[in-house]
């Protein structure tokens, strides 16, 4: 149910369209998602040893990842076909997908412009910067197949927000279960400023500075993407005694640094209070980068954090979690491209979503407390 409402959002975004927790496409769409995440792990080894590649499990693994994608980009391509069929090149654009196709025709102008005034004219320094962007814009739609950049972009942005986000909301929800009394201290703040309201908007935010401290906790706690990703050094760089040459591939392993001991005590334990200062309000380290830092850190940090505000106040102040029976899930972590939680179950299944990981029951909040 998570993975359906948090694709909801990417998907809305990229490309309008909404996805039904049973909808074939959706099921297909995160087998391939799953699969993706499984494989990558066992084929990245090639990235540090490359004779891996002749291994036939690595090579097995290579051979379905392009069989997903391509079998990823097809759809996509459906899609792009779909829009290409009802744009509106004068409208606002209907979400990324539009928002391209749209520029793809800018190039598109800017090629003809520019042939026709070689053509015609001699140069000037208007007609050179105007050939250069237009070269510039054709490259970026990489020539002869422009979707298929579009449909890249589309993957990218699919896998790397729908996954996040979902484990992100499974792991704040098992930090509930195992720390009910921070449970209790978020609704009563949810209560104090909703009242009435049945769910919180972007702008109380800053009026749930305990709620904002339990997510950053949540986030520095699970390191849902603790591996950072892939970088490499522009020059030689010392760190320590240890020499890193110029063009060395980097991870920054953003785990390290949130349970850091130094930086935060005990850092294994789940303690909202971290992120306040004395007067109560959020405070957020430099040291506390979920999202990696500089040009190239996360591109979805503002959406995400969006998501997971809304997606988890909403939870709490409709129900109570609960475990699902005496003992508590464990906090055990799967480490593949991201840190996910183990599957569990939340008290017994108000909806009955058969298949879903994450079963949340829980009694629904009394009424009279969220008006007091
Ligand atoms: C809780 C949710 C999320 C977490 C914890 C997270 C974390 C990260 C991290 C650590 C990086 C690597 C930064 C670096 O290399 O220094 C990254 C990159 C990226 N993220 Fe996220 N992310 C989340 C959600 C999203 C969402 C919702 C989107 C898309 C809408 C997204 C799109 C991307 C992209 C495109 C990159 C690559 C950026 C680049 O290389 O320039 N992420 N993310």
């Amino acid at each position: 149910m998570l993975a359906a409402s948090v694709t909801n959002v990417i998907s809305s975004v990229l490309m309008s369209v909404r996805y039904k927790p049973g909808d074939v496409d959706f099921q297909r769409f995160m087998h391939l998602m799953d699969e993706g995440f499984r494989l990558f792990t066992v084929a990245a080894k090639v990235n540090v040893f490359p004779v891996l590649r002749f291994l036939p499990r690595m090579s097995a693994a290579y051979r379905q990842l392009r069989a997903n994608r391509d079998e990823m980009h097809g759809y996509f391509r459906g899609i792009i076909a779909e829009h290409r069929a009802t744009l509106q090149p004068e409208g606002p654009p209907r979400d990324l997908v539009d928002a391209y196709l749209h520029e793809m025709m800018l190039g598109d102008d800017d090629q003809s412009a520019s042939s026709s005034s070689s053509g015609s004219s001699s140069s000037s320094s208007e007609s050179d910067s105007g050939s250069s962007s237009s070269s510039s814009r054709r490259d970026l739609f990489c020539g002869k197949d422009p979707d298929r950049q579009l449909c890249q972009i589309m993957s990218d942005l699919f896998s790397a927000g729908q996954e996040t986000v979902k484990t992100t909301l499974q792991w704040a929800v098992l930090f509930m279960l195992h720390n009910p009394e921070v449970q209790e201290r978020v609704q009563e703040e949810l209560d104090a400023v909703l009242g009435s309201r049945s769910h919180a908007t972007l702008a109380d935010a800053a009026f749930l500075p305990y709620t904002e401290a339990t997510i950053c906790e949540v986030l520095r706690r699970s390191n849902v993407a603790g591996l950072g990703t892939t970088h490499a050094t522009t020059c030689d760089v010392r760190i320590d005694n240890h020499l890193i040459p110029k063009d060395t591939q980097v991870l920054p392993l953003l785990w390290a640094v949130h349970m850091d001991p130094e930086l935060w005590p005990d850092p294994e334990s789940f303690r909202p209070a971290r992120f306040l200062n004395d007067q109560g309000k959020v405070h957020k380290p430099e040291y506390f980068m979920p999202f990696g830092i500089g040009r190239r850190m996360c591109l979805g940090d503002v959406l995400a954090k969006m998501e997971i505000f809304l997606f988890f106040t909403s939870l709490l102040h409709a129900y109570t979690l609960l475990p699902d029976g005496d003992d508590l899930p464990n906090l055990d972590a799967h480490v593949a491209a991201t840190i996910a939680p183990s599957t569990y179950k939340v008290g017994e299944s108000k909806t009955a979503a058969e298949g879903s990981g994450v079963r949340v029951r829980a009694r629904r909040r009394r009424r009279e407390v969220a008006s007091v």
